[in-house]
């Protein structure tokens, strides 16, 4: 008996049109996203539906962490700073791991796991384990995408451990691939735009998976600590390293401030930032290149204990010259962070106080009080000052000034 696959295609962005087959479309055309017919015995020559987008546009970024990490919390931060939320897609499978908004595209790394839950039981590899993983289907998806070709990509289904049928994913203006292994593969990290690495050290990090393990999937403290401990050795191997590759790494750590903290509440995090990328102008404190201690509490800034301290410098990080902001501690008064953003110079934003504004309008993702939401909402900006110059330098068209 003969069945046909049923395609459910999402609103159409600007940069792509739906159409029905010509001739032309028997023989196979690289722009073009063509569905044959299927038989439950073989693939007819009969196409039944063509989708053509203008090609090469697509700016690709690249975030990189371990599992509760803060990937998703960033990528509400980022689609946020471009307009509009992001959503999975409409009609789609419910359990899609993708968010797509006017703007962007996110899709997750792990809908490229070739081994299910049971498959990666059965082999006794963990997902992180590059052989629990098809990078070669990673590589010619993301390619497809940035050269303006729609793809049928895998879903990885968090709730059954299964893979599920594809989802057709058009070319976004920026398509982010966020996961385990975004820099693992060298034909993957070409492609990339823009790269960032969550490093996450191991003290927050369980501190972090107590909170969300525990108090919101009920999960008991002996177990997070035996999944952390099962998946360090795939994580030094094969996800960490990647951070040496990244063009900008938030470091999150425990305070200095506090003598012996191991409450994990207080944070010190650092934005390592590589000099000579293309398209991105490092963010300084008072004086680029020089090294700066601040304490800003006082008159203008209200600081409970155990205080805020920022540091900012040059530094050597994997043997590439980076700058490095680092702020310790949290702030009291979010509407007060305009001080210190007054301080900070290259934060392409688009008027004064655009990150101020960024961290009230999300006062309540985790992170807004210290530095891992400050840091990545300004990430956000650099994202979308890096995608504007990009489209300029294709068009030729000028740049809209940008503030500070
Ligand atoms: N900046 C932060 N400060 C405090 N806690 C945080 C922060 N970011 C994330 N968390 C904690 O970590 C949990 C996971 O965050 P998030 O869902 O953003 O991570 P993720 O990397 O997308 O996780 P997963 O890959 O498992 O879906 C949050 O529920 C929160 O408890
Ligand atoms: O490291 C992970 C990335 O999110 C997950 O553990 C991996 O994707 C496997 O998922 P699951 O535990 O749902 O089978």
């Amino acid at each position: 008996m003969a069945v046909s696959t049923v395609y459910t295609v999402q609103s159409l962005n600007s940069t792509c049109s739906i159409s029905k087959p010509t001739k032309t479309h028997l023989g196979f055309n690289q722009k073009q996203l063509v569905f044959f017919k299927k038989t439950t015995t073989t693939t007819t020559r009969r196409p039944t539906t063509v989708i053509t987008c203008s090609a090469g546009d697509t700016v690709v970024i690249g975030l990189a962490a371990d599992s509760g990490c803060g990937k998703s919390t960033f990528m509400r931060r980022l689609t946020s700073v471009f307009g509009g939320a992001a959503e999975p897609p409409k009609g789609g499978n419910p359990d899609s791991n993708t968010l797509i908004s006017d703007t962007t595209t996110v899709i997750c790394l792990d809908d490229y796991h070739s081994l299910d839950r049971t498959g990666r039981k059965e082999k006794g590899v963990t997902a992180l384990d590059p052989r629990a993983n098809n990078f070669d289907l990673m590589y010619e998806q993301v390619k497809a995408i940035k050269s303006g070709v729609p793809v049928e990509k895998p879903i990885y289904n968090h709730v059954t451990g299964l893979i599920d049928p594809p989802e057709l994913i058009k070319p976004p203006k920026i398509f982010v691939i966020e996961g385990l292994h975004p820099m693992y593969d060298a034909r993957v990290r070409e492609l990339l735009d823009f790269s960032i690495y969550l490093d996450i050290s191991n003290e927050v990090k369980f501190a972090w998976k107590i909170q969300r393990d525990m108090a919101e999937r009920g999960h008991s403290l002996e177990s997070i600590k035996a999944s952390i401990e099962a998946r360090k050795p795939d994580f030094d191997a094969y996800i960490d390293p990647q951070k040496q590759y990244a063009d900008a790494v938030i470091e999150v750590l425990p305070t200095q401030l506090i003598p012996d903290d191991n409450e994990g509440k207080v944070l010190r995090v650092r934005l390592i930032m590589k000099e000579g990328v293309k398209y991105f102008n490092p963010v300084y404190l008072f004086d680029e290149g020089s090294t700066i201690s601040w304490i800003p509490c006082g008159r203008k800034l209200t600081c409970s204990y155990p205080g805020i301290k920022f540091s900012y410098g040059p530094e050597t990080y994997f043997g590439h010259e980076v700058s490095v902001l680092e702020m310790d501690g949290q702030f009291d008064r979010l509407d007060e962070l305009i001080y210190v953003e007054s301080h900070l110079s290259n934060l392409s934003s688009k008027f004064y106080g655009e990150v101020t504004q960024q961290m009230l309008k999300h006062a309540d993702f985790p992170g807004s009080n210290n530095g891992t939401g400050f840091f990545q909402t300004i990430v956000g900006l650099k994202i979308r000052d890096l995608f504007e110059q990009i489209v300029a330098s294709k068009t030729g068209a000028p740049l809209e000034a940008t503030k500070a």
